[in-house]
């Protein structure tokens, strides 16, 4: 089939994209924008980046063991390089897509998740295999299909003739179907060791995520920390924080000198972050929390005993939002309704106003999401400005996005400060959206 156009299952109105949950619907949307963004999400992002942990290493180490690992993958196509404005990150341009390769006869089937994280370099782990055809034996070359409709069934042994089976790659077979597929069998581990795919992304993601070292992290995530520019001797909260990749450079940006406090509601995502922090030597407080309900003016506790909190309490606050998510890329199927999308901006709003009181006048907070809809970016930025007058959208420093989306929630002067990361940018990442503000002492 081809590249898909579309990763949504149901159809829903565009307007959950392009406006506010406050606004009546618009009657002027240009349904080219809509088909674009909707294209941009299925397809891979061009450039990957990985961020170097300056607690562990130095990155002209790191780049030399990376390069070497590229070069003994791929021969010498791919040169990786620090990025001109980011000292701690190393980026791989992949601009040629491998339209060209050749399929082999025996197949495996992935679910669209998998499939998704292998256009952006990871091998194929047990758990996203849905089928493999009988007979084949450990290191056998085999080509690569998305499953792209869900229809497959666990354990299917034959060519799978579904009409949206896309071809992604090819590989080679490190487990069989009896280490796969049975009653009690719950396999882990990589299935299928990636060769080559139609992304051009290197298969190597996975081979340098291990020790805390080097972290495979988008643009816009990297350049939301930079923004917060949190410095040693500080205090600073990250609000929703699993599975901590913002909280460990927050930590690496403030030399591990100062106190941060990382909170997450759910204990898994709690248990997770304690891990990736230890992984990354990154010293940081970590508690399990709501972080809606984490002030209160008469707490006696240190601040690094966790919350609740006293207002004015932090110099910086990143609040990386719960959100509808749908700025992933690339993104192949998604089932979330138009519900679920609208279901966020009122949480985002209680979080938000925590944010507001818990911060020490001067100090600075960041909004960011990783998603793509008015609503929860320009609409929620509207919103704060509406609500909160100590606050002031400030310029951000590292500024590679585009402008704010025009529609009524934001003003002209407004939209430049806000940055966009979607199909009108240069970057080409992920969909995400960063806007910072300093709280003026009134
Ligand atoms: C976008 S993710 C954060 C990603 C993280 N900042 C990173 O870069 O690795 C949002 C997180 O917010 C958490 N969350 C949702 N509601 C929350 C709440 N009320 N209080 C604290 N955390 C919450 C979720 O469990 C999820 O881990």
């Amino acid at each position: 089939m081809p590249f898909p156009n579309s990763p949504f299952k149901y159809n829903f109105n565009c307007d959950v994209l392009y406006k506010t949950n406050d606004e009546p619907p618009h009657t002027s949307i240009q349904f080219s924008k809509l088909e674009n963004t909707l294209k941009w999400l299925c397809k891979f992002p061009k450039i990957t980046s990985y961020r170097i942990n300056t607690l562990k290493c130095n990155i002209d180490d790191i780049k030399t063991i990376l390069q070497g690992l590229l070069t003994q993958t791929l021969g010498n196509v791919i040169v990786l390089k620090i990025h001109p404005l980011l000292s701690d990150v190393l980026i791989l341009n992949h601009s040629y897509e491998n339209k060209n390769i050749n399929s082999h006869d025996k197949e495996v089937i992935i679910d669209p998740d998998c499939a998704a994280a292998v256009l952006r370099g990871a091998h194929i782990y047990a758990p996203g295999v849905m089928g493999l055809v009988s007979g084949v034996q450990l290191n056998d070359k085999i080509s690569i299909y998305a499953d792209l409709s869900k229809k497959c069934k666990k354990g299917f042994q034959k060519t799978y003739t579904d009409e949206n089976k896309l071809f992604i790659g090819n590989g080679l077979v490190k487990m069989r179907r009896f280490e796969l597929f049975g009653e009690d069998i719950k396999p882990s581990g990589i299935a299928i060791e990636v060769t080559e795919t139609i992304s051009g992304c290197p298969p190597i993601g996975d081979k340098i995520l291990d020790d805390g070292l080097v972290l495979l992290q988008n643009l816009p995530s990297i350049i939301c920390v930079k923004n917060l520019n949190p410095q040693p001797g500080e205090t600073i909260l990250d609000m929703c924080a699993s599975p901590g990749n913002k909280t460990t450079h927050i930590a690496a940006l403030m030399k591990n000198k100062g106190i941060l406090v990382a909170l997450d509601k759910t204990l898994v995502k709690v248990k997770r972050l304690l891990k990736n922090c230890e992984e990354f030597d990154a010293k940081v407080y970590v508690y399990q929390a709501d972080s809606t309900k984490i002030l209160d003016d008469n707490a006696s506790n240190e601040i690094h005993e966790g919350p609740p909190f006293k207002s004015e309490s932090f110099d910086r606050i990143l609040l990386d939002a719960p959100c509808s998510a749908l700025g992933k890329r690339p993104q192949l199927y998604n089932n979330t309704t138009e519900k679920v999308i609208k279901s966020y901006v009122p949480l985002q709003r209680k979080l938000f106003e925590t944010a507001v009181n818990l911060l020490k006048p001067n100090g600075t907070l960041v909004f960011s999401t990783c998603t793509i809809t008015l609503a929860e970016n320009e609409g929620l930025i509207a919103w704060a400005l509406k609500n909160f007058s100590c606050l002031r959208l400030v310029h951000q420093k590292f500024h590679l996005g585009s402008h704010g989306w025009q529609g009524s929630a934001l003003n002209e002067d407004q939209r430049r400060l806000v940055q966009r990361f979607d199909c009108t940018d240069n970057v080409d990442s992920v969909g995400f959206f960063i806007a910072g503000f300093i709280k003026e002492i009134t």
